[in-house]
């Protein structure tokens, strides 16, 4: 398949043969500057040095907390914002120095739609196509596959801003499917939506794959789904991506592991040993303490809570072998922000 848009591609960010998306050395600080009321606020190196090689075909995430820098690099991937230094190269394209070329290579969907809210949910699909060069009638055409793709079609007549925050994002989703692209940036792109709509973007996604190799970049801070959907993953942190593998790969960092959850039914009995020797090593939350140790110890550990004094105390316990949170703990990532399900 053409896309139309070969070039020679700048030597510094095409250093992998096949690289659909090849970011070297990627630095972006946002300045300091004043708050709403007058406050300083620092400097922020939201990129700090990024290096990433996505292939085509894949499902490729970015995982990490809050404030890691995920949205900072997906703006720059898509030519919205300007890196201070580095290369971005994108299907043979400088994208650093040619940022209008994006919109050819990249259907976006960013995590706020207000630009299409006014619409209805078939204008928005039809009006994405036509922007991408579509005639009227294979826009429409586009727009009815798709909304009957994503169980959307009885939706088409009403507008973005009056429907559910979970449909409005189907209906985003939907936009950015018609008058396809190469690559695929998807900025969580089921935040709010129930299981079923959640299936449907997945299919959709894995579709567009399979059918067209579409590359799909796919941002996200929900370690379960990144476990079910990723082909690969890079965990992002201040900036920087501290790991890059497979889900699988990542999860031998930790596979000797375990998650231990205590939750006590009120303030943990700290007068006996055995609970105050794990306090050191357990990150509160509430009530619920969570370890992560050998399998051994464990096991261990919960003889001699459950089989003592301390049981009483105890309103549940939960032992789980380790997910992509531990493995983000693991390399020294920041200690919450990761949504677990
Ligand atoms: N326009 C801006 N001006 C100043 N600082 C910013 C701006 N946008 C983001 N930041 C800061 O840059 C850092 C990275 O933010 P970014 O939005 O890229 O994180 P994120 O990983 O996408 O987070 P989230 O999961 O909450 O979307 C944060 O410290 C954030 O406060």
């Amino acid at each position: 398949m053409s896309t139309g848009t070969e070039q020679a591609a700048p030597s510094t960010a095409a250093t992998a043969r096949d690289a659909v998306i090849a970011v070297r050395g990627l630095v972006k600080t946002y300045p300091a500057g004043r708050g709403r009321r007058g406050a300083a606020t620092p400097a922020v190196r939201a990129s700090d040095g990024i290096d990433l090689d996505i292939r085509r075909g894949e499902i490729f995430g970015l995982l990490g907390p809050n404030g890691a820098g995920k949205s900072t690099l997906v703006r720059q991937l898509t030519g919205l914002l300007r890196p201070d230094s580095g290369a971005i190269g994108m299907l043979g394209h400088d994208l650093v120095r040619h940022p209008e070329r994006a919109s050819r290579l990249i259907g976006y969907l960013g995590q706020e739609s207000t630009a299409l809210d006014e619409l209805t949910v078939s204008l928005a699909a039809e009006t994405t196509g036509r922007l991408r060069g579509l005639d009227a009638r294979t826009a429409r055409a586009e727009r009815d596959a798709v909304l009957a793709e994503l169980g959307l079609t009885e939706l088409a007549g009403r507008a973005i801003k009056r429907l559910s925050g979970g449909q409005r994002r189907l209906a985003c989703f939907a936009a950015t499917l018609v008058g396809a692209r190469p690559v695929l940036v998807l900025d969580e792109p089921t935040t709010g939506m129930d299981p079923v709509a959640r299936r449907a973007v997945w299919a959709a996604v894995d579709r567009r794959r399979a059918e067209h190799g579409a590359t799909v970049v796919l941002v996200t801070h929900n370690v379960i789904e990144a476990e079910t959907v990723l082909d690969r993953v890079a965990v992002i942190d201040n900036g920087r991506v501290i790991a890059c593998d497979t889900p699988a790969g990542l999860k031998v960092l930790v596979a000797d592991e375990v998650r231990l959850d205590l939750v006590w039914r009120d303030e943990p009995p700290l007068h006996l040993p055995e609970v105050a020797a794990l306090r050191p090593a357990a990150q509160v939350s509430g009530r619920r303490w969570t370890l992560r140790l050998p399998q051994a110890r464990a096991r261990a550990v919960i003889a001699e809570i459950t089989g003592g004094q301390a049981f009483a105390a105890l309103d549940d316990f939960t032992l789980a072998t380790p997910s992509l949170e531990d493995v983000y703990l693991a390399l020294g990532g920041r200690q919450k922000g990761l949504v677990k399900a």
